[in-house]
């Protein structure tokens, strides 16, 4: 069934004036969404509406704001199965896994109301003329841009805390899963979100680019590639006073060393690597073999043709479904091909599945003859292995990256984990653990080209307001003593 596109803006559903554009199922090519790009007329109403809005939200009791984030943690509950088949329809995802996005998205309503209450409550210390007080004023409009790969979770992670602080929002989802998001729309709707405190703009990168350029944002969270959040650092180059998170992308290492646990290490490998057919940021890329590590290959590369992909309706369930559209498996293809011209050796070959143009099957290449190796993010489910001569080596080899989102380690031996600690530059650093599935009780950001120190997670609030300072003084009187030269 096709679903007629809309934005939301006011609270009115209405249709953007811009050239039309589709949202296809990448396992069967069905037309699942089809709309309008918003153009600059769509993005001044959603703009006004925003700034209409926006004193009367801040204005409200937090506990009235929070009455409405939960009514619409209820909808989430209510319509989980129904929003988790629309993710895994749009993006492909297997609908287990849409499952626990959605779930994902409910854990963040508390898990933000107390990462407001935690790191940004008001705080006042009394003081001979009276007190000096310390609270938080939201910034106004924040637009905020979400990926593809995660439709719901990533751009709720930064919806729930800019409404819970008191901003309005303009959401532009990603042009691939505008579907997710007139659903997730829908049901802040039925939540009774009044008009124009969230507003829905559907379109594709020039919509953003105009969301950028408008003079009304106060702030932008972006989720999304390097090219992307550059262009959008350089066009708030001179406006300082604009807010800008950028949650990017990572190349990143995972370090296994001597286990006793052999296939709990490989399994650890494969959630990090192969989960969501390799497209989450949190992805492993390198696979980081110290002293060569060979078994741990061997027991990988038998594995790896064992997982399934498949459709999302597929029974049994799938462990991988397709990519999000047949040019990003042309994408890895080509990056494979690349990596094997410049000296990569195929261990596993990732190959377009007979399923579908969208399809690609689980790879593997070892790179570490490869002298000049590609930094590159390879966003589908390829990894690199670089076999390194020593522990020392392997650290430094997963420190050779302009990127540091996660890196992990997997070890028996807590001494080699206190030294990956001490050494490692990366926003997520992991033991034992897979380098995905981070915690929403956490921090989430990367050092590097990862992201610009903006945290999202647990700390996502701190982007979105801003500390006030106050001195106060109920009674306006002198001093008992006046400054030297100063007589009154
Ligand atoms: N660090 C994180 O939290 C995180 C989470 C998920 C995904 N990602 C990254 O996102 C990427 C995959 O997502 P994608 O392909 O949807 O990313 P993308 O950069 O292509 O698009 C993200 C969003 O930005 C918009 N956009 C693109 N160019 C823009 C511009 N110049 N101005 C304003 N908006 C613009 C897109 O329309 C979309 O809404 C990967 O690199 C992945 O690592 C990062
Ligand atoms: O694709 C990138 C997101 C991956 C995902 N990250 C989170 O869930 C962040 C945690 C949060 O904000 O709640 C992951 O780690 O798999």
């Amino acid at each position: 069934m096709t679903h007629e596109g809309k934005n939301w803006i006011d609270g009115s559903w209405t249709s953007g004036s811009g050239e039309s554009f589709s949202s296809l199922n990448p396992a069967t090519g069905e037309v699942l969404w089809n709309g309008c790009h918003s153009t600059s007329d769509d993005i001044n109403s959603a703009m006004q509406a925003g700034r209409n809005a926006a004193e009367q939200w801040a204005g409200l009791p937090l506990n009235q704001r929070i009455e409405i984030l939960d009514a619409f943690g209820a909808e989430l509950d209510q319509h989980q199965d129904s929003l988790a088949r629309a993710i895994s329809e749009e993006v492909g995802k297997p609908y287990w896994e849409s499952k626990t996005e959605v779930q994902a998205m409910i854990a963040k309503i508390p898990t933000s109301i107390d990462a407001l209450k935690e790191r940004r409550s008001p705080i006042e210390s009394p003081q001979k003329f009276g007190s000096a007080k310390t609270w938080y004023m939201p910034h106004g409009i924040m637009a905020v841009f979400g990926p593809f790969n995660f439709p719901g979770h990533i751009s709720n992670g930064h919806i729930i805390p800019a409404l819970l602080a008191g901003n309005t929002v303009v959401f532009k989802p990603s042009e691939l899963t505008p579907l997710v998001a007139q659903k997730t729309v829908e049901l802040w709707e039925a939540a009774g979100l009044p008009p124009g405190v969230l507003n829905l703009v559907q379109g594709g990168r020039e919509t953003g680019v105009a969301i950028v350029d408008h003079p009304e944002i106060n702030g932008v969270l972006f989720t999304g590639s390097v090219p992307a959040g550059i262009a959008i650092s350089k066009a708030l180059a001179a406006r300082p006073e604009v807010l800008l998170a950028l949650e990017l992308g990572g190349n990143n290492a995972l370090i296994v060393d001597q286990v006793h646990d052999l296939d709990a290490a490989v399994y650890t490998v494969i959630q990090s690597a192969y989960v969501t057919s390799g497209q989450r940021c949190t992805c492993a890329r390198r696979l980081i073999l110290p002293d060569g590590n060979q078994k741990i290959l061997d027991r990988l590369i038998e594995v790896i043709p064992t997982l399934t992909v498949g459709a999302c309706g597929d029974d049994p369930e799938p462990f991988m479904g397709p990519l999000v559209s047949s040019s990003a498996v042309d994408q890895v293809l080509q990056q494979q091909s690349h990596l094997k011209s410049i000296g990569g050796k195929i261990l596993v070959e990732a190959r377009r599945l007979p399923n579908g143009p969208a399809f690609i099957s689980p790879g593997v290449i070892d790179v570490t003859d490869i002298a000049e190796r590609p930094d590159e993010e390879i966003f589908g489910p390829l990894l690199q292995v670089v076999r390194t001569s020593s522990f020392d080596e392997a650290i430094a080899e997963a420190n050779r990256t302009r990127f540091g989102l996660v890196a992990g380690l997997i070890s028996d031996d807590s001494s080699r984990y206190e030294l990956f600690q001490r050494r490692i530059r990366s926003g997520l650093v992991n033991w034992n653990r897979p380098t995905t599935g981070a915690s929403g009780r956490l921090p989430f950001g990367g050092v590097g080209l990862s992201g610009n120190h903006r945290p999202a997670g647990f700390f996502m609030i701190d982007s979105c307001n801003i500390p006030v300072a106050s001195l106060s003084a109920p009674v306006l009187e002198l001093p008992d003593q006046l400054l030297p030269g100063v007589e009154l």
